[in-house]
This record gives C-alpha cells, sequence and structure tokens, in this order.
C-alpha cells in the first residue's frame, strides 16, 4: 500500500532524513533523477521542455533536465523565476544548458514537465504565469507533473488556479492527499511514486488490493461468513446487497424480510423473522432500500453482532452517539455525512476522521474520492474508479461487498478497504455499460484476478 502523507509530515519526513545526515540537495537529486527515470520508461527519447518554478520543485525539474539531456534527449528549461532555495540554486548550477525565462514568446515541446510549484504552492498562479502555463501544456502532447500538478493545493485536493490534465504525475516518497482527493486526482493521471529515501509509516494511505484470509479446506459456510440483511420499504436494494455479498464469497447470505423478493437466487435464504442475536452472523446489514422503517435500524442495533449500515440506515441514525459500541461500518456519500455529522470543518479526510472519532464507527465516505476513516486515526485513500460507477444500486453493491468482506473475518477497516477496492475493480470489469446488477456479478471476477 502506498503511504499518503500531508505536505507538513513530508517536510517532517524531509527534516528526518536530513537529521540523518542526508542533504536536500542528495534528496533533491534523487528526485530529479526519479522522475527523469519515469518520464523516459512512460514517454520514450521525445524533446521536453520542461518549466521551473522557484523553490524545491524547480529544483527537480532542473535535475530531471540534466538527467534527460544525459540520455540524449533534446531538453530545454523555462524558468518562472529565479531560484530562491540554496537547493534550487545548486540544481539550476549544475544544469548546463540554456534556461529561458518563461514568456509569452516560449514555444511548446512535445512534452511537457511541469515542475513550476509543489507542495510549497501557497496560493494561485499569477495570472500571466498561469496563461502561460496552460497555453504551453494545451500544445503539448505528454504532460508530466513533477510532484503535483502546478495550482493543486496538496492537502485537499481543491484547485487554486486552472490546472491542465496531466498524463502523469511522479511524487517522491508517499503519494499526496490530493492524487487521491477530488478534484486534483483527476487532473493528475497515472501516478508514479519514486523512492528518495525518505522513511514515511503514516497512518494513511492509498487503499490497494486486499490481502483476503485463505479459506479452511475444512471450513463450513459459517466460518466463511454469514452476511444477515435485513429488508424494509424497497426490498429490490437490499436484493442488489445480498446478491454482491454472496459474489464476494460470503459463505451464507441471509435476508429477513416481510414480503417475498422476487429475483434473488435460490442460494440466498429469505426469512419472515429476523433474529438479529444469532451468534453466527458475521456480519449484519441494514439500510439499503430501508424507507421509512426506522424500527429496522432500532432493532439492528439491538445486535452484538459487526454492521454495515448505509443509505436510510444512516438517516434514520440521527445521531452519531447511537453507534458508539456498536461495531459498525457506516457508508455515507456528502449529502448523508453532512446530516448525520453537521458542519465539520478540514478536508475530507479531516472531516471524515473526526466523524470517525465522534461515532467509533469506521466511515466510509463515498464520492468521486471515496475514502475509509477509522477512529484511531487511519485513512485509506481510494485509487480512481471508473466514472460510470456513479449510477442507481451501486451504493447498495459496496454496502454487500463490505459486509462479506466483514462477515469472512477482516477487521472493520481493513474489511471497508477491500470493499472498496473490490467495488472499483468489478466496476472496471463490468464496463462502462454496466449496471448495478451486473456490477453485483462482476465482483467474482474482482476476487479471482
Ligand atoms: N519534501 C521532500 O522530501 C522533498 C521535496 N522536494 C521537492 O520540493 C518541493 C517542495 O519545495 P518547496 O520549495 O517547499 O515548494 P515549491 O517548490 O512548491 O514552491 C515554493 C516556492 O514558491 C513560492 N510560491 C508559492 N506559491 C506561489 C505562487 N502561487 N506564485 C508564485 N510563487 C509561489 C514560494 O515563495 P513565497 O515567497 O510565496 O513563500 C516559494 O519560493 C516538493 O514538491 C518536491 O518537488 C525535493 O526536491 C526533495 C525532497
Ligand atoms: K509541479
Amino acid at each position: 500500500m502506498r503511504p499518503i502523507l500531508t505536505a507538513d509530515q513530508m517536510r517532517s519526513a524531509e527534516q528526518r532524513a536530513i537529521d540523518a545526515s542526508t542533504s536536500v540537495e542528495q534528496l533533491m537529486e534523487r528526485a530529479g533523477a526519479g522522475l527523469a527515470e519515469a518520464v523516459n520508461r512512460f514517454a520514450g527519447p521525445m524533446p521536453v521542455l520542461v518549466l521551473c518554478g522557484p523553490g524545491n520543485n524547480g529544483g527537480d525539474g532542473y535535475v530531471a533536465a540534466r538527467h534527460l539531456a544525459e540520455r540524449g534527449i533534446e531538453v530545454r528549461v523555462a524558468a518562472l523565476a529565479d531560484p530562491a532555495s540554496d537547493a534550487a540554486k545548486w540544481a539550476r548550477s549544475q544544469w548546463a544548458g540554456e534556461v529561458e525565462a518563461l514568456s509569452d514568446e516560449t514555444a511548446e515541446a512535445p512534452m511537457l514537465i511541469d515542475a513550476l510549484f509543489g507542495t510549497g504552492l501557497k496560493r494561485g498562479l499569477e495570472e500571466a504565469a498561469s496563461e502561460r502555463f496552460l497555453r504551453l501544456s494545451s500544445r503539448s502532447k505528454i504532460r508530466i507533473a513533477c510532484d503535483l500538478p502546478s495550482g493543486a493545493d496538496t492537502d485537499t485536493g481543491t484547485l487554486l488556479s486552472q490546472v491542465p490534465e496531466f498524463d502523469m504525475t511522479v511524487t517522491f516518497g508517499a503519494l499526496k492527499p490530493s492524487h487521491r482527493l477530488y478534484p486534483a486526482m483527476h487532473r493528475c493521471g497515472r501516478v508514479v511514486l519514486a523512492d528518495i529515501g525518505i522513511e514515511a509509516l503514516p497512518d494513511w494511505h492509498e487503499i490497494g488490493r486486499p490481502a483476503l484470509p485463505p479459506l479452511d479446506p475444512a471450513g463450513h459456510k459459517y466460518d466463511r461468513g454469514l452476511v444477515h440483511a435485513l429488508a424494509g420499504k424497497m426490498p429490490g436494494a437490499i436484493a442488489l446487497s445480498a446478491i454482491a455479498a454472496a459474489r464476494a464469497g460470503a459463505g451464507y447470505v441471509r435476508v429477513s424480510t416481510s414480503r417475498p423478493i422476487d429475483g434473488l437466487p435460490a442460494a440466498i435464504v429469505q426469512l419472515d423473522t429476523a433474529e438479529v442475536n444469532d451468534e453466527r452472523i458475521g456480519c449484519l446489514l441494514v439500510g439499503p432500500g430501508l424507507g421509512d422503517a426506522p424500527q429496522v435500524l432500532t432493532l439492528a442495533l439491538t445486535s452484538r453482532s459487526p454492521k454495515v449500515i448505509d443509505a436510510d440506515g444512516i438517516t434514520h441514525l440521527g445521531d452519531p452517539e447511537r453507534l458508539r459500541g456498536q461495531d459498525a461500518i457506516i457508508t455515507p456519500h456528502s449529502g448523508e455525512f453532512a446530516r448525520l455529522f453537521g458542519k465539520i470543518e478540514g478536508s475530507k479526510p479531516d472531516q471524515a476522521l473526526e466523524g470517525a472519532r465522534r461515532s467509533e464507527a469506521v466511515i466510509v465516505y463515498k464520492g468521486p474520492d471515496t475514502i475509509v476513516a477509522a477512529p484511531d486515526g487511519r485513512v485509506g485513500f481510494a485509487p480512481p474508479a471508473p466514472p460510470w460507477l456513479a449510477s442507481a444500486g451501486t451504493g447498495d453493491v459496496l454496502a454487500g461487498i463490505i459486509a462479506a468482506m466483514r462477515a469472512r473475518g477482516l477487521p472493520a477497516f481493513e474489511a471497508a478497504c477491500a470493499g472498496v477496492w473490490l467495488h472499483g475493480r468489478a466496476a472496471e470489469i463490468a464496463g462502462p455499460q454496466m449496471i448495478a446488477d451486473d456490477l453485483a456479478r462482476a465482483v467474482q471476477q474482482a476476487l479471482a484476478l
């Protein structure tokens, strides 16, 4: 799993490396060399224009320019301003070529490397600089960002000025929150992580392929996890969740429903009773299609089993403190999150963490940039998911997959992360014209790959 550090945490990690007798220039040399290596592998020997800013991001740009030129690549460098830091001055002094001043006359090149600003960006780019940056990037065939696309705030995903779409972003030591937060994440292209020898042991990471517990050859259906779903007024939604839970490998899926649900596979058992204190339940699932039936949520909260609470279940909670001691995972989108927790300041991960602490629940905060937050401070950031996931019923499928992961024995945070990853992978497999029913079936393939 790739670590994620905020700008401040990155500066501290850099300082620890410096205290352990690595110089900033050494770190910059590794960063620029890593950038050049990634550029060369990704795009091959294409003429390059490197735009360098005044700080250390610009310094990385000068180093990369030198390494690319040493590989025989045609490189031009245009500077927005003179280097302001000692390390950037050093990097520029090592670049033997010419440095043009970035102006309206600067000519484009087939490849653009943006080393204007990185984690030190404090405000949007000035108008003239922004126009030149956008003009040159629109005229290049391949755009590569050094550390971050210039204009993207490091920690929040916000764009402080206009940011073009990049093909690749090469970052150093750890990813930054904006590589995985909307809207900045969708400007980064592929995010490549170069090792510069700093240690990052963070609580935040990018969600990767889950490690699922191996199946016991002698295990029975309860060992593989019993998901018990509680239906409400619109049983189609809980049917999608139940199918997804079964396809995600739960050994047994049961649905308590007051009326028979059409179209459920025969393997999913329908019950007209709701014994929620059966100790064999690995995960209780409530909320999809619940509608105006808050008593079903109240019943679920009397159970000692782990639970996933989604959709109307979240709406009926009212007070997040009801979740304390419940071993719950909740899966709100931004509207549900705001209704449950009210206004919380800060970035999306800051808000999700505050919500997790208040409720003692693991929170899957959904959106174009889904994140998972745990009360102990861990945050998982989903890799980009296909845009066609935004269709009816896909949230029900996610809740079902997470319930299956929990019932299969993963702890709450890991189960939520695994569910989010499998959901995105299943959407890629199901393809752009998928409906939620296809997504539920594709979970099976996502697990097998
Ligand atoms: N952290 C590490 O381990 C390493 C990081 N590297 C690279 O360094 C950058 C971060 O470098 P830093 O110098 O801190 O910041 P930037 O290069 O992003 O920019 C800072 C300079 O830019 C000025 N500034 C900020 N915003 C603007 C703006 N909108 N317009 C004009 N100028 C701006 C700022 O000046 P101020 O006077 O405003 O403070 C600074 O001069 C990181 O992203 C990596 O790429 C190292 O190379 C290796 C180790
Ligand atoms: K940059």
